[in-house]
């Protein structure tokens, strides 16, 4: 059955010798020739945890359900880890991936890397509830896991669950929160390793997202004083929409990961505190929940990854459309998805493969099949014929020269964004890129019909004035909600912003400002940029 020869699986033979005296559970690497030895013993590892293979669960491979499903054993289970025959078990459901895996937007190592497995917590963390649903032609049910054996699963903890759990017990309450970055701080231990490694990393040496923060701190207030600054009103509008102060939640993918609620727990933040939210195109809720969450009048915008089978993406416009979505933001900086080394490397620490297996010659694209390496300006004509009279942003642009070019091409706001330093390695820090729009295409500023975001690293009030003294509309803040929303759900996510409000509102006056309109480049020395 296993395709790759075993050459060292003494650590997996001791765990399982443990295991099958005492039926418990113990977290081991799930590295292939790891698991292959697993399952040639009768025993399966499900989030790094070896469990027992229950000895009347595997007597009989053939028995069916009342409504004819094939029961699987978890054994059976097990043996179905490899391309070509690759299964993952997701709400009792047995589904066969194996072609699926090549054609997957999440990529094919994902899969492979669970394959063999109960997936149901990362599955649903990852994606919205009718996926399985969409896919249906695509991954064929080949039966459900033996209910005996799903109930142990159920009952089963791990280390991790532990260490998540005794860290809750710890966490004081939000309003002993004092910073933006705090909420960063506090997530860490909160999270599932996988989790943290997604959300905090950048790509590749991390350059462009320490040059993000960095940049913040070589730009200087010029401020003026002897002003009547007593009343200030921190709040503005933008495509339509009035916000309580100039920052937004940038749409950020699997929300999930961090607490069950995911992106709903940033709505209803965002509703009690009256800002925007623009929800990502692989948010672990959908549109429709959000939309329930979300308070009368208030607007979530939708951002969406072009897919090469532009049906796909009609579809899955059209469908945000319906839901109500305020504006569809097209993300232009992730045609491939950029090596997030540091991400890789604390998952592989923390699963690595034994010593002595043999290279993989199955060489994995990690690209993103499902996001179109072809897309160009004509793109927003195709947004706009399936979206119309919705604003069109795009998001994720990184030199001057392109958002002249979004302006012409007829987007009514771009994004300013190295995606928060996780696609291209050293693509300049947005504020860097606003800069040079100062300096070359100053027309493109303060327009009605044209507005200008930008996001990444933003953690203070003195950020987001200083954005908006260059001419930004709003900014966008993407880990800070996540993270405030991991510890303390909605109210970590009103905390953040009241955070935020009182930080902009004291800048604001110390500046000599009332108002964010009055905010512009005379208050700042760029000298050090
Ligand atoms: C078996 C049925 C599955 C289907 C039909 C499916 C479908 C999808 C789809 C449609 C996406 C794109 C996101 C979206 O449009 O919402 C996606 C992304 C993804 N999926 Fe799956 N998936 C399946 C199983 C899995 C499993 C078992 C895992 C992990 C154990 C997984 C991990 C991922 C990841 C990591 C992404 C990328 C999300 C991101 O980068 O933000 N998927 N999947
Ligand atoms: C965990 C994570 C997931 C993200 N997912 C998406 C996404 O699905 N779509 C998108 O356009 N941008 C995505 N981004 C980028 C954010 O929209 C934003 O550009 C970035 O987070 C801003 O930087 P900050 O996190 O330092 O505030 C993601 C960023 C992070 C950190």
């Amino acid at each position: 059955m296993f395709a790759r020869p075993l050459v060292r699986t003494a650590r997996a033979v001791r765990c399982t010798k443990r295991r099958f005296a005492s039926s418990t559970a113990s977290t081991v690497s799930s590295g292939f020739a790891t698991r292959a030895a697993l399952a040639a013993a009768g025993a399966v590892v499900v989030a790094g945890t070896v469990y027992t293979i229950l000895p009347q669960a595997h007597a009989d491979a053939s028995r069916v359900t009342k409504s004819g499903e094939r029961i699987i054993t978890l054994e059976e289970m097990g043996k179905h880890w490899q391309a070509g025959s690759l299964w993952v078990a997701i709400d009792g459901k047995v589904y066969d991936v194996s072609e699926f895996a090549n054609t997957h937007p999440g990529g094919s190592r994902i899969l492979l890397e669970n394959g063999g497995r109960d997936t149901t917590k990362l599955f649903h963390a990852i994606h919205p509830p009718n996926t399985i649903h969409k896919y249906a032609k695509e991954v064929p049910c080949v039966g459900v896991i033996d209910p005996e054996e799903l109930a142990v699963l159920a009952s089963q903890r791990n280390a991790e669950d532990d260490r998540i759990d005794a860290a809750r017990k710890r966490l004081f309450g939000v309003d002993s929160v004092v910073g933006i970055s705090d909420f960063e701080r506090y997530a860490k231990d909160l999270l599932p390793l996988h989790a943290w490694a997604y959300y905090s990393t950048g790509a590749d040496t991390e350059g462009a997202l320490a040059e993000n923060a960095a940049i913040f701190k070589r730009l200087f207030f010029r401020p003026r004083i002897m002003r009547d600054v007593h009343d200030v009103d921190t709040s503005t509008e933008f495509l339509g929409v009035k916000s309580s102060i100039p920052v937004y939640v940038a749409p950020t993918a699997r929300n999930g990961l961090g607490q069950p609620e995911g992106e709903v727990a940033v709505t209803r933040g965002a509703g009690a505190t009256g800002i925007f939210q623009v929800l990502s195109h692989y948010a672990s809720r959908s549109l429709d929940e959000v939309k329930a969450a979300a308070r009368d009048g208030q607007h979530i915008g939708w951002q969406v990854y072009l897919n090469p089978d532009r049906e796909r993406s009609r579809e899955a416009i059209e469908e945000a459309v319906a839901a109500g979505a305020h504006s569809i933001w097209i993300t232009a900086d992730t045609v491939t998805l950029g090596k997030r080394e540091t991400e890789r490397r604390l998952n592989a620490e923390a699963n690595p493969a034994p010593h002595g297996q043999p290279l993989s010659r199955e060489r994995q694209r990690f690209g993103f099949s499902a996001h179109d390496a072809r897309m160009s300006w004509d793109d927003i004509a195709f947004v706009r014929k399936y979206a119309p009279g919705l604003p069109v942003v795009i998001k994720g642009v990184g030199a001057w020269e392109d958002v002249v070019l979004a302006y012409k091409y007829g987007a009514d706001a771009v994004v300013l964004s190295n995606h928060g330093g996780r696609q291209l390695d050293f693509a300049q820090p947005p504020l860097k890129v606003l800069y040079d729009v100062n300096k070359n295409a100053p027309q493109v500023l303060h327009r009605k019909n044209f507005n200008i975001f930008v996001d990444g690293s933003v953690r203070h009030g003195t950020d987001v004035l200083k954005a908006l003294c260059l001419g930004a509309t709003a900014v966008g803040l993407g880990r800070p909600f996540i993270y405030a929303a991991t510890g303390w759900g909605s109210d970590g996510v009103e905390k953040a912003v009241e955070i935020l409000e009182e930080e902009i509102a004291i800048g604001m006056q110390l500046l000599g400002v009332t108002r964010v309109d009055q905010l512009g480049p005379q208050y700042l020395d760029t000298s050090k940029i």
